[in-house]
């Protein structure tokens, strides 16, 4: 099929190419849906909201009450999400898989695996069972979505301190936390000592190299990013993943929203839907699934570039370059929605363009 979308693009009439990402995209969404022609005219954005046990490190520049309140504010379509996602005429599902929201607020699906993830400085963010029920919501929340007929699913996420277990994420997968053991020691490692016993001292150089992946999230200052790293350092020293177990990573560093995400991944990639990567919490969701099933990649497009910057490197290692440069750090499924529009074009191109042949002229 794809070899079919290649010629169909070079027989429209434009020099071959000249449509750059655009035939990219086309191309890659004929081989996803098994047809020279793709179709994203059904769209929806999937919300995973959840909270965060670390966010007692002083990690966020907000307080965890702003997860639930922007529950409430999506339910409301009031969100910078709601406004761009009628926009693109795309359907908002907003999926509570793990806040700390007491009952359920109107309008969110209520799909709770536990009430926020524990505090991955001090031990494992959640269970392997909570981090498979979390994915499971996930690939139940797209089955439904693929039965209602939608082709294309952009991730979305609220969870303030989320950008802390994303970071956390992409150092172990991305293997760029070796120096951990090395700061923890392998004697101290092997031992039973409480995790404020065993916390890493970093060396001013393992730090700096950390701190390419740590950014200032909802908008930390400068101290508070240090701050930060170390607190992910220590819950990579504490926690010691199993870096080629991608559940292993996710359970004791990630997040139940993240959890969700990988899900939403998966069992798209299984109904051959397409999959917009939104930002830093979504590309480690991403990473994640990957590891699990690599065909996953198939599915997977990305859209913008995060200012935080772990969001190039997990992209980089998916494979996939950002189409649009807009300074955003918001998430919520924001950036992934914006680039529906892109997708939507390769479609549309693909499908009603004239051949050489329409015109009587002989391909190129
Ligand atoms: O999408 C991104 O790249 C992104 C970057 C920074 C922050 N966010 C959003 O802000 C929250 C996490 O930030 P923080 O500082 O609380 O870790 C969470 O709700 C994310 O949706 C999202
Ligand atoms: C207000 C607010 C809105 C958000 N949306 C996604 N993350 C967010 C974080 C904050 C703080």
């Amino acid at each position: 099929m794809i070899n079919a979308a290649k010629e169909r693009w070079d027989i429209l009439t434009k020099p071959p190419g000249s449509l750059g990402k655009l035939e990219e995209i086309g191309i890659r969404l004929a081989g996803l849906q098994g047809t020279v022609f793709p179709k994203v005219e059904q769209r929806a954005v999937v919300v995973m909201c959840g909270d965060h046990g670390v966010t007692e490190e002083g990690v966020s520049a907000f307080p965890s009450a702003v997860t639930g309140l922007m529950m409430q504010n999506f339910a409301n379509g009031k969100a910078a999400v709601n406004v761009l996602a009628r926009q693109m005429n795309c359907a908002v599902h907003v999926v509570d898989v793990g806040s700390r929201v007491e009952g359920d607020v109107p309008g969110v699906l209520s799909r709770k695996v536990r009430m926020g993830t524990a505090n991955l400085a001090k031990g494992p963010a959640m269970t392997k069972e909570e981090a498979q029920q979390a994915i499971a919501v996930g690939v139940e929340t797209v089955e439904r979505l693929h039965t209602q007929g939608v082709q294309v699913v952009a991730l979305g996420e609220m969870g303030i301190g989320n950008t802390t277990p994303s970071a956390a994420l992409a150092a172990v997968l991305l293997g760029r936390a070796e120096w951990i053991a090395e700061a923890v020691g392998e004697e101290q490692a092997g031992s039973k000592m409480s995790p404020d016993e065993c916390a890493p001292s970093a060396s001013a150089e393992n730090e700096a190299a950390l701190l390419q992946l740590v950014g200032r999230g909802t908008g930390i200052a400068d101290e508070q990013v240090l701050h930060k790293a170390r607190i992910i350092a220590q819950a990579i020293a504490v926690n010691r993943p199993d870096a080629n177990d991608p559940l292993d990573v996710l359970a004791k560093l990630g997040g139940l929203e993240i959890a969700g995400l990988v899900g939403v991944v998966l069992g798209a990639w299984e109904r051959k839907m397409a999959v917009i990567v939104d930002g830093v919490i979504a590309a480690a969701a991403a990473l994640v699934a990957v590891r699990m099933e690599e065909r996953v990649k198939q599915a997977l497009f990305a859209s913008h570039l995060s200012q935080e910057p772990a969001h190039l490197a997990l992209l980089q290692e998916i494979g996939l370059e950002p189409l649009l440069m807009l300074e955003m750090r918001l998430g919520e499924g924001t950036g992934a929605v914006l680039a529906i529009p892109l997708l939507e074009a390769a479609c549309r191109l693909v499908s009603e363009m004239a051949t050489f042949a329409d015109l009587g002229l002989d391909k190129p």
